[in-house]
C-alpha cells in the first residue's frame, strides 16, 4: 500500500503545482451556467455538483490536489452530503488526491468511527486525507493513524491555524516554555513518526496557517517530516512570499490551498468566461508561490 505522503507528492509533481484547490463551492459563487433553477436544496446541491465536476475535468492539467470543505454540503443535508461525497469520488477517479475538510474528532472509540468513514475502503466517504481536531489528544488521533497507515490514507491535523483568533489558545504559553502550537507540533511529530514514506514525510500531516510567517518557517524546520497543509491564501491575505518558509529547500513538503480566490475568480475577470477565469487565476498562483519559494531558497 502506497503512502499517501508519496501519493500526494506525486500528484504535486505530476504538474508542478503545489497547490490545493479548495472546493468550498457555494451557491452565491455559482457561475451564470449553472444556476439553479430554484432555490431548493435538491437543485442548488445539482448545480454545485455539475460545477464542481466541469471545474475537477477543466483544471486537472494545472491542479491535482483538492480540498472539499463540508459545511457548504452538510449546510443543505442529505442533499448536500450526496454531493459532498460524490464530489471526493469524482475527484478521486479522475486522479486527484482528495482531502475531505471535516475536521473530525471525538473520544477514542467514536473517532474510530469517524476514521472508518473517511479513511477505510469501506467507509462512507472516498478520500486521501482528513482533517483532524486534535484537542482530545493521542485517543483521538491513533484511529485515524492506524487507518491511515493500513489503507495508504492520510490525515492533516490542526496544529496553527489561519485565523487571527487562533491565538487566543495556540499562543498561550506553557511551563516549559513551549506555546500550545509548539507543543502540538512536537505531538504530531511524534504521531507521525511510524508513517514516514520514502518521500521523506509522514501521512500524519500539519494544518499551518499561511497566514503566520514566522511561525510557518520556523514549523517547518521543527517539523522536518511533517507535511503542511496550508490554508489563507488569497481571501485571507496571504500571498506567495509569506509562504517559502513553509517549503524544504526542495520546494517539497507543503500544499497550499486557495478556495475563494479560485472560485471567485470568474467575478472579477467574466469576460474570460468561468473555466479560463479560474485557470488564469491557478497560473498566476502557482508563479506567485514558486517564485516566493525561489526568492525564499536564494536568501
Ligand atoms: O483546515 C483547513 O483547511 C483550514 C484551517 C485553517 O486554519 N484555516 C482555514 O481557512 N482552513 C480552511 O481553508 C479554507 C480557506 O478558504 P479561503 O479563505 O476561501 O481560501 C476553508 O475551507 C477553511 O475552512
Amino acid at each position: 500500500m502506497q503512502n499517501a505522503a508519496d501519493r500526494l507528492a506525486s500528484a504535486i509533481a505530476a504538474v508542478g503545482n503545489p497547490t490545493a484547490m479548495g472546493l468550498d463551492t457555494q451557491r452565491g459563487h455559482l457561475p451564470a451556467e449553472f444556476a439553479p433553477r430554484d432555490e431548493s436544496a435538491q437543485e442548488i446541491c445539482a448545480c454545485i455538483l455539475r460545477y464542481n465536476r466541469a471545474l475537477l475535468e477543466g483544471m486537472h492539467d494545472l491542479v491535482r490536489v483538492v480540498k472539499v470543505q463540508v459545511a457548504y454540503y452538510e449546510m443543505y443535508g442529505l442533499p448536500g452530503i450526496t454531493a459532498f461525497s460524490e464530489t471526493l469520488r469524482l475527484a478521486r477517479e479522475l486522479g486527484y488526491i482528495a482531502i475531505a475538510d471535516c475536521k473530525r474528532n471525538d473520544i477514542g472509540a467514536t473517532a474510530g468511527a469517524y476514521a472508518k468513514a473517511y479513511l477505510s475502503p469501506e467507509g462512507g466517504f472516498s478520500c486521501d486525507f482528513v482533517t483532524v481536531n486534535p484537542y482530545l489528544g493521542a485517543d483521538g488521533i491513533k484511529p485515524f493513524a492506524e487507518l491511515a497507515g493500513e489503507y495508504g490514507r492520510g490525515l492533516y491535523v490542526l496544529v496553527k491555524t489561519s485565523n487571527p483568533s487562533g491565538v487566543e489558545l495556540q499562543d498561550q504559553p506553557l511551563a516549559d516554555g513551549r506555546k500550545v502550537y509548539e507543543l502540538m507540533a512536537d505531538l504530531v511529530s511524534h504521531w507521525g513518526g511510524g508513517l514516514i514514506g520514502s518521500c521523506g514525510y509522514s501521512a500524519v500531516g500539519a494544518v499551518v496557517g499561511a497566514t503566520w510567517p514566522a511561525e510557518s518557517t520556523a514549523l517547518r524546520a521543527r517539523m522536518p517530516h511533517t507535511p503542511f497543509l496550508v490554508p489563507g491564501y488569497g481571501a485571507q491575505g496571504a500571498a506567495g512570499k509569506d509562504l517559502a518558509g513553509c517549503f524544504d529547500p526542495n520546494g517539497g513538503g507543503a500544499v497550499v490551498n486557495a478556495s475563494r480566490s479560485l472560485l471567485c475568480a470568474h467575478q472579477k475577470r467574466p469576460e474570460l468566461g468561468w473555466l479560463e477565469a479560474t485557470r488564469a487565476e491557478a497560473v498566476r498562483m502557482r508563479e506567485d508561490i514558486t517564485a516566493g519559494f525561489r526568492k525564499g531558497a536564494d536568501e
